[in-house]
Formats: structure tokens, sequence, C-alpha cells
């Protein structure tokens, strides 16, 4: 502990060691020379004397640790409550920060000697940098209060030191204790607090100047301070004091570093003892002296101590190290006590959290919100949206996308995938149907035949209507759907219209169908619209019943139709085929209930059955726009019941069922398998032939359709739009091979008339195909059509209404409005000739025969000419003749004309000829120009 020489204390001090010599001999200490070995307690009675000699002046002393005592206050003021501690200001401080009973016990046990004590070790403190500054500067020592208190405190201190010192030299444990005990005499000492913590950053500015002793000095003040204000300390006094100081700081180090030794010798430990047993008291009661306490404020001092590690580590070399590896373990063991009830439990979560990514499977359906995928993968939807921003796709989280999309998203975000089929969604929410119980349903019959061959009549007798005489024209204009309840059972008719405009809708009309009865007037026979619909029902599977009708008539001759259709390959039962014929009469009813049973039997045959729990599923058999009710759908339902309120998804359009009417316009509830009704409350009209699906989660269906909306608008957008101008330029960009035309007209004539017109002009390269044809004014709808089909728009007669207007210029569609039909059609050659490819012949423009042929270094071979025909001109192509044979073509190098380059050289003329990369021209050779002309080109 005394290894240390005053050439080495001078250096960790900072200061010369004569300087230091003289100071010894000042402070009345013998010390031999700069090699002599000085004790501990040499040390401390230096620092003793320098605190005399340099104390701070009396008013620094005490304006300092006045304003830390305020700053406390102020910090225990707030924390308290004005509890126990109410008598003094600076009790309701203390609690504050450690919320302990230290400082109150201290304050309420001590009360007056605590004050007292306080500031002289304020000052006691205060002084310290000053003697370091003494060491320095080595100013003259000036009394002040702030010294001659320091005095009264190291008076008094001392007669505790021995006992300190005692413990530190005997045992490694008692080392721990001392230090603890300073710091607690200091820590309740606010004062010293400031002197403590500078010199910490001191020391570790300064590392070498660090005495072994100083970091037990500092620490306990400090880390008692700490606890109470760690803030406080640093604004306090060291920005002053310190800063100018640090050098001196370092002095000041080895200050406090002397004591312990000395201390230990007996000084520093004994001061600080007296005070801390105040604050500490009552710990300091409970425990025994010795390790107890020192351990719990080496615990309160570690945080700061680590600074103070550094120094330990210093100070070992002056024989210390103990001291830290005990300190160490004090720090140790308070924080585990602390922190466990705050701080430990937080950090062990933060660092205990796992961190590993999580990979999801996620079940893309056909389409999917931002908010939903978001959830499927357990993140925030913002994470979502960001990694789309990062692809270059601006989504927001309501926005509905498509599967692919929502893949690439789902593997950016490193997660997997699986996709789901387009009707998957539909096929979860209606999975339990399948599950039910299934029950035989009626069947669903479409009546298919030629026109004016009893359809409607065969229909309404079943019925026991009168649908036929309603009808416009007498013709069935769409399809209808009846459910009709016989003796046998019920039967559910879907009437197709048998006009030949019709077809696609007889095509749809049969998916949806069972069994197909054919009508066939017998007085007919079978016609090309019946062979139509055998093609069909074949197409569809669908099992045929053949009604021969109007078999009251004279003229019936059934024989004829049997043989007619065997040819077709429908062959009855009586001939040996599969397939049964009743002979029925829509006038008188004749066969009509044997048609029904064969209906039936057929239908026996087919098994047919389907569940009728559970969501309804069905098809659209038409719906309409009425002006009154909204949209409305004839739905035929396949499976499960459909009622009222239930929210159905069709096509593009959903909705909730305001009311459902059965075919004869009465209000139902609910209807089941094979019963067609019509259904209002869909938010538009779905297309005839879509399928409709009942469907418990609104948002789902209203997001499908919103998504079938996009989708199909996306779709339309992709069409190029075409005109008649424009059509041209389409096709020689290889956009179109065909001229699509949508036609309006003013009658249905002109309308026929028109198409048969255009459709001839269709040749093998290009085709003309009317879209849509109709009568009336072109209306939003055909200029829709149009679009999405490329067609050119024509009105014959009519115009285009204020809205299609409107649509077509958006659009970029011009109607063509013709009142001569003939006008029209040269019009639409025109586009179609544009449409033709370019054909293109040569022609001759010129021969030169070659007189000579002449080599040169700079042009290679030229030929001289003589331009016998024609006209030569240099940028044409060329053609080489040897007796009238080609044998080569080309282009020409160069044309001259004695020296001068030329473009053209006409008859008559002589001219020189370089062909280009061909050098084999004889004397005798032709060349032949030539160029190449479009030739117009005509339907
Ligand atoms: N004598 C006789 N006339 C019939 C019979 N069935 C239908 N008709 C007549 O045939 C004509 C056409 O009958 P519709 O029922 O309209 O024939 P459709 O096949 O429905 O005709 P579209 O609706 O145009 O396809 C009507 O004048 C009926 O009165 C029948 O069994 N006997």
């Amino acid at each position: 502990m005394t290894d240390v020489t005053v050439k080495q204390f001078a250096t960790v001090v900072g200061i010369p060691a004569d300087r230091l010599l003289e100071q010894f001999a000042e402070a009345g200490i013998t010390v031999a020379g700069a090699d002599t070995a000085i004790t501990e307690k040499q040390k401390l009675d230096l620092l003793a004397h320098l605190r005399k000699s340099h104390g701070n002046p009396p008013t620094q002393g005490v304006a300092e640790p006045k304003k830390i005592t305020l700053k406390r206050k102020t910090h225990s003021e707030i924390r308290m409550t004005g509890g126990a501690a109410g008598q003094v200001k600076t009790v309701s401080v203390e609690v504050r920060k450690k919320r302990t009973y230290v400082k109150r016990s201290l304050v309420e046990d001590e009360t007056a000697q605590t004050a007292l004590r306080r500031e002289p070790e304020i000052q006691v403190e205060a002084p310290v940098p000053v003697v370091s500054a003494a060491v320095e500067i080595s100013e003259p020592p000036r009394p002040t209060e702030v010294a001659n208190e320091a005095v009264r405190t190291a008076e008094a201190t001392h007669p505790q030191a021995p006992v300190a010192e005692a413990h530190l030299q005997t045992e490694s444990e008692t080392a721990p204790r001392e230090p603890d005990a300073l710091p607690r005499t200091q820590t309740e000492e606010g004062t010293r607090q400031p002197t403590v913590a500078e010199a910490p950053r001191h020391r570790s500015e300064n590392p070498v100047r660090r005495p072994p002793s100083d970091p037990g000095v500092r620490r306990r003040p400090e880390s008692t301070d700490d606890r109470r204000k760690p803030t406080d300390r640093p604004a306090v006094s060291r920005p002053s004091e310190a800063r100018a100081r640090k050098p001196a700081d370092s002095g000041v180090a080895a200050t406090p570093g002397q004591r312990r030794p000395a201390a230990g010798g007996a000084a520093p430990d004994t001061r600080t003892r007296p005070q801390p047993a105040p604050t500490v008291d009552a710990k300091a009661r409970k425990r025994p002296e010795g390790s107890a306490p020192s351990k719990r404020r080496g615990e309160t001092e570690a945080p700061r101590r680590r600074e103070g590690e550094s120094e330990a580590d210093r100070l070992s070399r002056h024989g210390r190290g103990d001291q830290t590896g005990s300190d160490r373990s004090d720090r140790r063991r308070p924080r585990k006590a602390k922190p466990a009830k705050v701080a430990a439990p937080a950090q062990r979560h933060g660092f205990a959290k796992p961190t590993a990514p999580m990979v999801r499977e996620v079940t893309l359906t056909e389409t999917i919100s931002i908010a939903d995928l978001a959830q499927k993968m357990s993140v925030k939807a913002t994470e979502v949206i960001k990694t789309f921003l990062k692809m270059g796709l601006m989504v927001t989280i309501n926005q509905v996308i498509d599967q692919e999309t929502a893949a690439l998203a789902v593997e950016e975000m490193g997660h997997t995938y699986k996709l789901l089929r387009d009707n998957a969604l539909e096929e979860d929410l209606t999975a339990g149907t399948g599950s039910n119980e299934t029950l035989p349903r009626p069947p669903v019959v479409t009546i298919m035949g030629h026109v004016d061959h009893g359809k409607t009549s065969l229909l309404d007798y079943i019925r026991r209507t009168r649908v036929a005489a309603g009808e416009a024209g007498g013709i069935t204009q769409h399809i209808g759907a009846y459910h009709v309840g016989t003796e046998k059972g019920v039967v559910t008719f879907l009437d197709t219209p048998g006009h030949a405009a019709f077809t696609a809708m007889r095509a749809r009309g049969a998916k949806a169908t069972d069994v197909v009865v054919l009508v066939v007037a017998a007085d007919d026979g079978v016609m090309p619209q019946t062979l139509e619909a055998i093609q069909h029902a074949r197409a569809a599977g669908v099992p045929m019943v053949v009604a021969v009708n109007k078999m009251d008539k004279s003229g019936a001759d059934p024989d004829r139709v049997k043989s007619e259709l065997s040819a077709q390959g429908v062959i009855s039962e009586e001939w040996g085929g599969d397939t049964l014929f009743t002979y029925v009469s829509a006038k008188t009813g004749m066969g009509v209930d044997e048609l029904l049973d064969k209906i039936l039997v057929q239908a026996e045959v087919l098994e047919l059955n389907a569940p009728v729990d559970g969501p309804a599923k069905g098809v659209v058999i038409e719906s309409r726009l009425d002006k009154g009710r909204g949209p409305v759908a004839t739905v035929l339902v396949q499976s499960g019941t459909l009622r009222k309120g239930d929210m159905i998804l069709s096509g593009r359009e959903y909705g909730r069922v305001r009311a459902m009417l059965n075919e004869t316009g009465q209000g139902i509830s609910e209807a089941g398998p094979s019963i067609p009704v019509e259904v209002l409350g869909l938010s538009g009209t779905p297309k005839a032939g879509d399928e409709v699906i009942a469907i418990t989660d609104e948002r789902k269906a209203r997001e499908i359709a919103l998504f079938r909306q996009g989708k199909a608008r996306e779709e339309q957008t992709r069409k190029p739009v075409m005109d008649i101008e424009g059509i041209s330029k389409q096709f020689e960009a290889g956009l179109v091979n065909t001229l699509n035309a949508v036609l309006k007209a003013d009658v249905q004539g002109s309308a026929e008339a028109i198409v048969d017109a255009l459709t001839r002009l269709s040749t093998a390269e290009v085709q003309v195909k009317i879209v849509a044809s109709g009568v009336g004014g072109i209306n939003e709808s055909d200029v829709n059509l149009a679009k999405t089909s490329g067609a050119i728009l024509i009105g014959f007669n009519v115009r285009a209404d204020n809205v299609a207007k409107k649509l077509a210029d958006e659009e970029g569609l011009k109607p063509h409005y013709y009142s001569i039909i003939y006008e029209l059609i040269d019009d639409v050659k025109r586009a179609m000739v544009g449409m033709l490819k370019p054909e293109f012949k040569e022609q001759i423009i010129g021969l030169a025969e070659v007189r000579g042929v002449f080599r040169s270094p700079k042009f290679g071979v030229v030929a001289g000419c003589m331009v016998v025909d024609g006209v030569v001109r240099r940028s044409n192509p060329i053609r080489v003749l040897r007796n009238h044979v080609v044998i080569f073509e080309g282009a020409l190098d160069s044309l001259r004309r004695f020296k001068d380059d030329v473009s053209e050289v006409r008859a008559g003329m002589d001219c020189g000829m370089g062909v280009k990369n061909y050098n084999d021209i004889r004397e005798g050779d032709h060349i032949e120009v030539f160029e190449r002309v479009q030739v117009e080109r005509t339907l």
C-alpha cells in the first residue's frame, strides 16, 4: 500500500515532484526525496493540509451546496406527499428517487445533526477540487469557512477511521465495507456528491492520475447521490470546477485515494462513518456493521461504479485491486435486488423475445382484400401495402386484388401460399349444401323446336294459361320459366324461343335443363331449327322426349316425323331406339298427360336429386331492368333453398333478395330445387346463364362482385377500339383481321338487308362480322358493345342518344350514320380495302448495255455502259443479265457520267456503273433497272 514514491505520486497527481515535495514540507511531513516512498497516511495528511490552506471561498463553498440541496429538495418535493420528512424541506426530496427510507430515517433520526453535517460535508467535497487546483497551481493557502468545516469533519471522523482501516487491512471483505461506509456518509451529505461525481469523470479522462483510494471515496458519495439525484450532480458543481481543473481533479482523486489507505490508516474512513451512520443508520443497525451495510451501499453505488471500475483497475496498480473486486460483487447484489422488481423483468422480456420469422401458408382465393391478406399473414396491413409499394404497386387497405398479385406479395413477405380455384370461395360457402341429405327434385324441362311448331301452345295447355296470346307478335321474345304442378308430379318448364336469332339463348336454356322436349309439328316435319335443337340437346348431354304436335290436324303425319328424326339419330322406342315419342295436340290437349308421364319417367331414370336444406345455388334464366322494381332476374334454383332476405351473388351482381315471385307473379318466401323464381334486390342485371349463389357473408359477396366487375372492366379496356377510319391502321399493326360492326337500323328489314350485304363483303383476307344488329337508336349498350368487341358503330336512319354520344366520345368511338345503304356498304368496303395487305409489282424503268469493263483502284470494277432504254437511277434496284438471263440482282454502287456522280442517266447517254458486291460484269451484259410499285387493291 505504501509502495508509491513521491515521484510516482506526483506523476499521478500531475504536478512536478519538486512541487509535491514542497507541499509535503509545508504540511510538515518529512519526505527524504522524490524517490522516497510515502504512506497513505502521509498522503492524507497532505490532503488535510492542503484543504486547510486552500479552502474555497466561503461564499462559493456555501453557495454550491445550497444549490444542490435545493435541487434535491425539488425532486423530493415532487415525490413526497408531504410525508414523514415534512419538517425539513430536503426530506421531501429524498424520497423521490430512491423511494427509500434511508434519508427519511436519517432526517428523522438525526434531524438537526444531519442538516449541520451535510453542510460541512458538502464543503468538504467542495474543497476537494480546490485541493487539486492547489496542487496544480500551487496557490497560497487561504483560510475559508469551507476549509474549517473540512477540518472539523476530518477531526470528527478520525476516531472511526481506525476501525475502518482495520477492516480494510485485515479482511478482503472489510475492504468493501469501508468504501461502502464512505459512500454512505457522503451520500447522506448531498454536497459531496458533486465532487465524487467529478472525480470519476476526471479519472476516466486521466486514468493514470487516479490513486487507488479515490474510487472508494468518490463512489460512495456519488453512488448514493446518484441514487437520489443522478441528474443533479453533474449539473451542479462540476461544470465550473471540474472542467477548469481536469488535471487538478486527478489530484483530487489522488487525495481521496490517499485517504483510503490513510483512512485505512485512519482519516477518511473515520470521517465518513459518523455521517453515514445517520443516513444509513436504519440499515446499519439492523445489520452487523461490516458486511451487510457495506454491501448494500456497494449495491447502490453499483451503477456509477462502472466508471469506478476502470478506475479500480488503475487503482489496482497501487495495490487496491482487492477492493474493486469486492465492490463489484457488492454492486451486483443490490442490482439483483432492485431491478428484480422493475428493470430486470423488462430487460429479460426484451431479450427473450423470439425473433425467428414465422412462415405461414396463406390460402389465396380468386380475390382477396389487402386487409384480409394481411390478416392471413398475421401482419399489419401497412406492411402489406409497403410490400406492394416496393413492388411498384399502389394499393389501399380495402382494395381487392387478384390471386396472382396476392401470391407475389405473399412470396415477397416470406410466406407460402396455396391457390384456390376460382369458385373455391363459393364452394366453401356452400360446402354445407353437399353434406345435406339430397331429395328427389322436379325435372327441369326445356321445350325446343322450330318456329310455330306449337311450343308455347303446348306449354300453355299444360299450364292452363294463355301465354301465347300475350306475346308481342305471337313470338316468344325471351326465355320464360314456369313451374307446373301436375297430378304426376312437379315439372319446371323453360320456354325457349323458337326464333333463329335466339339460338344462343336456347343453348343456355339447354344447360340448365334435365330433359328436352323436342316439339315437331306433325304437319311440318323436321325443320332447320329442329335439327339445331337436337344438336343443342346432344351437346348438353340432355335426354330428349319428342312431342309430335298438332296431331289434331288433318295433315299430321307422325310417321314422317319419326322417319326424319331417325335420320338424325333420334329413334323412337317403337323403332328400337331409346327416345320417347309422344303424339300430342296443344290445341285439344291430346297426349299431354302421356307427355308429362314420359317426362317424369325420364326424370326418374335420371335420378334427379338435390339437397333441399342449405344455401341456395342456381342459375339465371333471364334478367331485365324493370322501371318500377329495378333489376329483376329469373333464377332457377338448382340446389338448396333460396329464401327471401338471402344475400346472393350472381356474376358481377350481388344483393339481398328483397322479394321473390313465382311464375304467376305471387310473392313467395322460399324456393327449393328446380323452382324458378323472379328475384328482386340485385345490384344489377346479371347475365342469363350466370350462376347464382347464396352467401351468408355480405362483405364477401360484395367483394367478389366488385372484383368481377373490375376484372370485366379491365378486359374491356384491353380490347382495341375501332372505327372505319382507324381500322386499317389497326389491321396494319396486326391487331385485327376482322371488321366487326354493331348495326342499328330504323326497321328490321333494313337491318337484315344491311347485315346480309355486309356479310357478303367478307373475303379470305378480311371478314366482316356483325357483332350485333337491331332496331332503334344507338344507345349506351350499343356503344359498350362496340367498344368491347372492337367494332365500328353504324346507324342506319337512326342516331345515338345523348348518353350514347357522350359515352362514344369518351371511348373514342365515332358512330357512322347513313341513310343510303350503298354508301354504307362502300364505306365499309373502303375500310376493308385498307385492311388488305398491300400488293407490289415490278416495273422496268431502264436498260443499259455494258460496252466495256474497267478496273479502278478507287471504284473497283466499273462497267462502261450505254443506256439503251428508259432511265437508269442510282437508287433503284438492278439486275444483271447475260444472254438475257438474270445472273445477279442487287443495287448500284456508283453511277457516274464522266467523272461526276449522277443520280440518273437517260437513254442515249454513256455512263459508268459500279454494281455493289458484284465484280463479274462483262462486256455485252445488260443491266436492267427497275422499281417496285404498290398496286391499289380492291375487294
Ligand atoms: N291445330 C293446332 N294448332 C296448333 C297446335 N299447337 C300450336 N298451334 C298453333 O300454332 C301456332 C304457333 O303456335 P306457338 O305455340 O306460338 O308456336 P311456338 O313454337 O311457340 O312459336 P314461337 O314462339 O314463335 O317459337 C299458333 O297459331 C297455334 O295456335 C296444335 O296442337 N294444333
